[in-house]
């Protein structure tokens, strides 16, 4: 069967939605069954998925509430899943630079599960995003989509190699074990 990956994703003005969007076609790209799925909603539910990639936008150096609230509520499913998190927010090019470390917010749900990796793409905010401080920020001139969807992409690559390749070694198992007739009688 095909592994499914459930992308769920904490947002206010959008853009962290449209990275997991991208994220999430790049895995149906390498075969996966992938969905892109706001955090907050009841769809996101996690037991019908195999692997789970959690991403939040960064609001005054916080994880968006609604991925925090998602990775709490679904914990235990999550403990029993690989799963991968990411972060958006520089609104500049250092994302694309160097490492970004994760905020204190991811940094505990890392102490708690045992997450695959975590990465921290830059961010965007654009004229109507909604907010007093956006409006200041974009009035000030340092608005902009500073997303690096090739670095969005490679990664989401390398999630769909990890979870292709452990599929087909599963197989191989299942197959030597009926091969060799263990199970049978
Ligand atoms: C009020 C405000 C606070 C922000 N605080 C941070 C921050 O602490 N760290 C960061 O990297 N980016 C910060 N950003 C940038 C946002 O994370 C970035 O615009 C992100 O792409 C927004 O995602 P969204 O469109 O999914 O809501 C802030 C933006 C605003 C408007």
């Amino acid at each position: 069967m095909t592994e499914s990956v459930l992308v769920a994703y904490g947002t206010k003005n959008g853009s962290t939605a449209q990275i997991a969007e991208a994220i999430a076609a790049v895995l149906r790209k390498n075969g996966l069954t992938a969905d892109a799925r706001p955090a907050a909603s009841a769809e996101a539910g996690v037991a019908s998925y195999d692997a789970v990639v959690v991403g939040g936008a960064l609001y005054a150096g916080r994880w968006h509430r609604d991925a925090r609230r998602f990775v709490r509520r679904h914990r235990p499913q999550l403990a029993a899943r690989p799963v991968w998190l990411f972060s958006s927010g520089p609104l500049d090019a250092s994302a694309s630079e160097r490492d970004i470390p994760p905020v204190s917010d991811v940094r505990r749900v890392m102490g708690r599960l045992d997450i695959r990796e975590h990465v921290t793409f830059g961010g965007c905010i654009e004229e109507g995003a909604r907010g007093y401080m956006a409006r200041l920020i974009l009035r000030s001139g340092k608005g902009g989509d500073f997303r690096d969807f090739g670095a969005v992409e490679a990664w989401a690559e390398r999630i769909g190699a990890e979870l292709v390749g452990e599929q087909a070694a599963e197989r191989g198992r299942e197959g030597s074990r009926e091969g060799s007739g263990e199970g049978k009688g």
